[in-house]
This record gives C-alpha cells, sequence and structure tokens, in this order.
C-alpha cells in the first residue's frame, strides 16, 4: 500500500489507494465489434488539500506481439469521495460523451454507475455504464460494462495495471 500524502485532503482519503500512475493491458470486446487488446496509462493525481483526485487514462491498441499500433479511447475527470465511502466522478470523452458516476468505495474497492450521461449530436449511442475497480496484491483491476448501439448492460474492457511510479505528490 502507498503512504496516504499529508496534504491529501480528507474526503478524497477512501480513493487514495487509487493515486499514481499505472500501466498494463486489457481485452475489449463488444456485439458489434472484433475483440481487441490495449495497452493502457491511467494517473491519478491530486491537488494539495483539494477534495478531489484528477483522472487521466490513455489507451493503445496492441498486436500480437503486444507492440502499440494506434491510440484508442482516452478519458479525464474528476474523482470525489466522502469520508462515508460515497464516491461521484465526472467523466469527459472525446467522442461527445460526459458522464456523472455515483458509487461507492469500501476498502480497495469501487463499484459506480452513471447517473446521467449527455451526448453531442454525433456521438455513438451510450446510454449506461458500470465499472468496478479492485486492489489485488498491489494491482489495480477494473472491469467496465456499457450499455451502448441498443444493447443492455455487458462486458466492454476490462483490464489489469500495475503501478509504475513511487513518488506521490500534489500537482
Ligand atoms: C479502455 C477503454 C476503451 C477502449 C480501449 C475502447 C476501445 C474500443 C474499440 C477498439 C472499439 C471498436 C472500434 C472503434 O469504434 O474504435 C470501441 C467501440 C465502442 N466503444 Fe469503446 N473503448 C473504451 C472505452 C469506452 C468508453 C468509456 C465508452 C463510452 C463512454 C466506449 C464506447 C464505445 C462505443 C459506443 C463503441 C461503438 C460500438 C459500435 O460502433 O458498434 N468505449 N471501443
Amino acid at each position: 500500500m502507498i503512504e496516504i500524502p499529508d496534504d491529501l485532503h480528507f474526503d478524497a482519503v477512501p480513493l487514495a489507494f487509487l493515486l499514481g500512475t499505472w500501466e498494463g493491458a486489457g481485452v475489449g470486446d463488444y456485439p458489434t465489434i472484433e475483440a481487441f487488446r490495449f495497452g493502457q496509462q491511467v494517473t491519478f493525481g491530486y491537488i494539495a488539500n483539494k477534495p478531489f483526485l484528477t483522472y487521466t487514462s490513455r489507451t493503445w491498441l496492441l498486436d500480437d506481439a503486444g507492440e502499440r499500433v494506434r491510440p484508442l479511447a482516452t478519458e479525464t475527470g474528476f474523482w470525489r469521495s466522502k469520508l462515508d465511502g460515497s464516491v461521484d466522478v465526472t467523466l469527459a470523452h472525446p467522442t461527445g460523451i460526459v458522464e456523472i458516476w455515483l458509487g461507492k468505495v469500501e476498502g480497495p474497492r469501487l463499484e459506480m454507475r452513471t447517473d446521467v450521461v449527455a451526448r453531442t449530436e454525433d456521438a455513438k449511442d451510450y446510454t449506461a455504464g458500470h465499472r468496478l475497480y479492485g486492489l489485488v496484491k498491489g494491482e489495480l483491476m477494473y472491469a467496465y460494462d456499457m450499455a451502448a448501439m441498443g444493447h443492455p448492460l455487458q462486458a466492454h474492457v476490462s483490464a489489469q495495471l500495475k503501478r509504475v511510479d513511487a513518488e506521490l505528490a500534489a500537482e
């Protein structure tokens, strides 16, 4: 486990297990597309004494050798918690989608669902999401289910990430 930084706002403490930069790989699928493998880099940061974490994720399509072929999805936003474990997250996607997520963090496990999804005129037909994050033996695992393209909530991507930085300092 990481040490909780002294200048991390107390409201953000339940999310502290996410802090840092993580890298790894995952798999993706959906009824309307071909299955794929991707690489991912995720960074959770914080600003001294502010009650939220900053968040950015970048992904790349991987070939069979595990080499990056081209960028895939990226997303960015803010993660907020309260000491009772309630969580809300705002996320923006370059595909014309913004979301508000509501959930609960219990120890190193976080489950959340979309409360609100808004889309631009040309965004894909995406209506809801569910995400589960968990720290298992020091690795960050997550699974993301989505309802999209007329299909009910089901698996889209999941990944397993290792922490790659040692230093945790306010941005
Ligand atoms: C690790 C994160 C993600 C990766 C690597 C990923 C990758 C992909 C890939 C490769 C496709 C198929 C080809 C394409 O349209 O580019 C796809 C389709 C799609 N993804 Fe994702 N995605 C991710 C996260 C998301 C998120 C967060 C959303 C919603 C906010 C989303 C919504 C969709 C939709 C709606 C489709 C379209 C399916 C279709 O056109 O039939 N994806 N994704």
